[in-house]
């Protein structure tokens, strides 16, 4: 297990914050052998800090990080996967050389790092990409080359910095894949993302930081439930004010008109509703990640 316990780290301030900066004030979480977890919160909010310190790149003013119940180490670290904000590759070096290489600093024979790249270089849509340099790729194809670099080594633990940013539909698919799989393999997977809705639909748990504070944490289904669920009503041409006096708000794209509720007589809206026009939709719908992200740093 993966255990960052109150995390804190002040930056030394410039000009208009001479005090420092406060990026992290008791970050803490923990991450089971198998679990994906989402780490999510607004630009700012204290991702990378705290993902930098777990890889040793930053040192906490206070606070710890634990490997399977023991501080973690240089040798640890060597042993996980992580793929940093700021993107490290050798730019004239050849895609397939770049990624072996890699796996060679970290300490795998040569023809097994050869293999465990082409593997991931087919995994990731890179093969016809091997014999480029990185100088030459696009943007998103460089990424996909940074993945593989993270996951090479077929790392103990999985630390991704925003992993999907950048990447199109197919190769988000691809990435979720190979990332599940070294789950279901026992690997802690941590990573950032403002892709809420792709958090949401791969993540075990999720943790919400706001201002360099856990602001939720759990399963996605218990942070579900810590909200209330919202009533959707769709109503075709209804009469004018059908809504008038019924709890929530109502959208109105064409003749389409949305009421959302958090509260009512269900009963009630649905009678009002039925008399109004054609009822299209009526049901109960439990919160998106968005919208308990949304509350949650509100
Ligand atoms: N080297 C640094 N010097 C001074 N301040 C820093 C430094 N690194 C980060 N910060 C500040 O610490 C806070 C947290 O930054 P961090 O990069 O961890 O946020 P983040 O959640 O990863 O944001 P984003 O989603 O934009 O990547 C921000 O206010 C940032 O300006």
């Amino acid at each position: 297990m993966l255990e960052i316990n109150e995390l804190r780290k002040r930056f030394a301030g410039g000009p208009d914050a001479p005090g420092g900066k406060v990026a992290l004030d008791g970050i803490g979480f923990t991450v089971r052998p198998g679990e994906m977890y989402g780490f999510v919160g607004a630009n700012g909010a204290g991702k990378t800090t705290t993902m930098r310190i777990v890889m040793g790149v930053l040192q906490a003013d206070s606070g710890s990080v634990s490997w399977q119940g023991r501080p973690l180490g240089y040798d640890d670290r060597q042993r996980f996967g992580y793929m940093p904000e700021e993107r490290g590759l050798y730019q004239k070096m050849r895609v397939a050389e770049q990624i072996e290489y890699f796996g060679r600093l970290h300490g795998m024979a040569a023809p097994v790092a050869k293999k465990a790249t082409d593997d991931l270089l087919e995994r990731l849509g890179l093969t016809e990409r091997k014999g480029e340099t990185v100088q030459a790729l696009s943007l998103g194809n460089q990424q996909r080359v940074q993945l593989a670099v993270a996951l090479v080594h077929d790392p103990e633990v999985l630390i991704l910095d925003e992993p999907f940013s950048g990447l199109d539909p197919i190769a988000v698919d691809a990435l979720a894949t190979v990332l599940q799989e070294r789950c279901r393999g026992g690997v802690p997977v941590i990573f950032s993302s403002h892709q809420l809705e792709l958090v949401e639909r791969l993540c075990d748990s999720v943790g919400i930081v706001s201002a360099g504070r856990m602001v939720a944490t759990g399963t996605v289904e218990d942070l579900r439930a810590a909200e209330s669920n919202t009533l959707r009503v769709v109503v075709r041409d209804p009469a004018p004010g059908w809504a008038d006096g019924l709890p929530g708000t109502v959208t109105v794209h064409g003749d389409r008109h949305t009421l959302r509720t958090a509260g009512g007589d269900d009963q009630e809206i649905l009678r009002r509703a039925v008399k109004a026009g054609r009822v299209e939709h009526f049901g109960v719908e439990q919160p998106t990640l968005t919208e308990i992200f949304k509350e949650a740093v509100a």
